[in-house]
Parts: structure tokens; sequence; C-alpha cells
């Protein structure tokens, strides 16, 4: 299922946070925001899952507005792993997981347990089931709060800097998985090269502004980069898979000391 933002304004105490975005994830297909902290990736995913409501514009889901639905139709729809995701109360993970199918509520057991049992097994946690969530490690948590985000079967995965303190093996599970699943996707990034190697498509966000969207290759250039980052970016090709990858270094005359020459 498709999902389209468009023309989309934000405002919040009397400030426009993002203005005018445009954003299109095709159906099945990984797209990737990223740009500097407040450019307004999260803003732009909470008016996706509704915590924000556009002051203008439309966020439509398979062609009809979010904003027509009820707050259940939508949560059946898409499923979003936030940066106030993470719990500190102890559940265990199997509790966790259930939390998803709340949207669902009604269906019979057998049907419920079938779905936890798939989501686990789908993110490689079944072994956890009966741990507290509070024993597992980022990525194990990580993983067991994508399990909750598929239970409930969503057409559409919002997810907000899904690889945040996680090490990088676990962000790239955390990142094939999400592509192996093949649900059409939406994720906040900070690490561009992640976006270069996992998304199909990049927007770049900038003050409130998308001032870049497509594939990374044409997207993510040194150009780019410099502007909205204010670094200098090299751009390199991955050895094994081609893809574009990064290499940073402190804009000339930014004040900022040169790493140590090896
Ligand atoms: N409720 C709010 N009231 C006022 N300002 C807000 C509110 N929510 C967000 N902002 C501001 O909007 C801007 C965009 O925030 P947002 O969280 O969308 O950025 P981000 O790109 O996700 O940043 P980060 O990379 O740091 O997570 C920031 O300047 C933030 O302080």
């Amino acid at each position: 299922m498709n999902l389209d933002v468009e023309g989309v304004d934000v405002s919040a105490a009397g400030v426009r946070l993002v203005r005018d975005v445009d954003v299109h994830v095709a159906s099945g297909a990984l797209v990737g925001l990223v740009g500097p902290n407040g450019s307004g990736k999260s803003t732009t995913l909470r008016c996706v899952y509704r915590t924000l409501r556009p002051d203008r514009g439309e966020v439509r889901l398979g062609g009809s507005d979010v904003s027509a639905m009820s707050l259940r139709e939508s949560a059946r729809l898409m499923a979003a792993l936030t940066q106030e995701s993470q719990s500190e109360f102890d559940f265990t993970v199997t509790e966790v997981v259930e939390m998803g199918r709340t949207p669902h509520r009604g269906t019979g057991r057998e049907e419920r347990d079938r779905a936890h049992a798939e989501a686990l097994r789908a993110v490689g946690c079944a072994h956890l089931a009966e741990r507290s969530v509070l024993s597992l490690s980022g990525g194990e948590k990580q993983r067991v709060l994508i399990a909750r985000a598929l239970v409930q079967r969503p057409e559409l995965l919002v997810l907000d800097e899904p690889t945040n303190h996680l090490d990088i093996r676990h962000q790239l599970e955390v990142l094939s998985l999400v592509r192996r699943l093949g649900m059409t996707t939406l994720t906040a990034l900070h690490d561009l090269n992640l976006a270069a190697a996992w998304c199909d498509q990049v927007y770049v966000l900038s003050g409130g502004h998308v001032v870049a969207g497509g594939p990374p290759g044409q997207v993510l250039t040194p150009e780019v980069v410099g502007d909205v980052f204010g670094v200098r970016a090299h751009v390199v090709r991955h050895p094994d898979s081609d893809v574009p990858q990064l290499l940073f270094a402190p804009a000339t005359g930014s004040g900022t000391a040169e790493p140590p020459k090896g």
C-alpha cells in the first residue's frame, strides 16, 4: 500500500515546524528521511502516524486520506516504532508483543497466539518470549518492538530512528530485517551511509523543508550533504555491493580541528 504525504505544514505553539513536505513511498519500498537534528524528521513521521495533525496538506495511505479514518482503522493499517516506544516497565516479551494486537482486539485466542509466534520468529526472538524486556540488550529490545509492530499486520511500517543506540551489527540486522519483510516502510535515519545502503529512496530535510528526494546515489551528493550538514563529503563505492557510501571531513574554515593524519 503506497503512502503519500503531500504539501504538509505543521505548527506547534505558533511556530511552523515543517513546511510543504512531500514524501512518497511506493508499495513495498523502504524510504528514508534524513537531515540534521531538528530538521523535521520526527514531526513528519508523527503526522503520518497521527500524533500530530497537519495544518495544511494531506497524508494518504493507499489513496485514502488518513484523517478521514477512525484511529482504530488507521492503527490497523500502520504500525509505528517511535522514540517513545521503549518501555521501562517489567513486561515479558510476549506481553509487549501482545500490545501490538490492540487494534485487532476481538480476534480469537488461537489466531492471536499464532500472530505473536510468527512475529517473534520473524525477528529471530522466539527464544526470548518469556524474558522480561528489562533484561534484553538494546538490539534485542529493538527487534521485539519491531515484532510488536508486525503483529499489527500493518500495511505500512513507520520507524523513527530504529537503529538508535544499536551497535553496528544490530544496526545492520534491523535494517536487513526491515528489508526482508518487504513492507512499505518510512524510516527516519541519522546515518547517511545506512540510508544510502538500504533505502530505495531518500528524502533530505533541512529547516523543516524537503530539499532533495530520490534514489540515494542521486540525492546524497557532496553538494547536498555539504549544504545541509555543513561538512565535506566524498562519495566512494562499497567494494562488495557497489552502493554509494560517504566519507566525511569538517568543512574547510569551519574552525573544527581536522582528525590526526595516519
Ligand atoms: N511540540 C513542539 N513544540 C515546539 N517545537 C517543537 C515541537 N515538536 C518539535 N518541535 C521543534 O520542531 C523542530 C523539528 O523537530 P523534529 O523532532 O521533527 O526534528 P528531527 O529532525 O526529528 O530531529 P532529531 O534528529 O534531533 O531527532 C525542532 O526544532 C523541535 O524543537
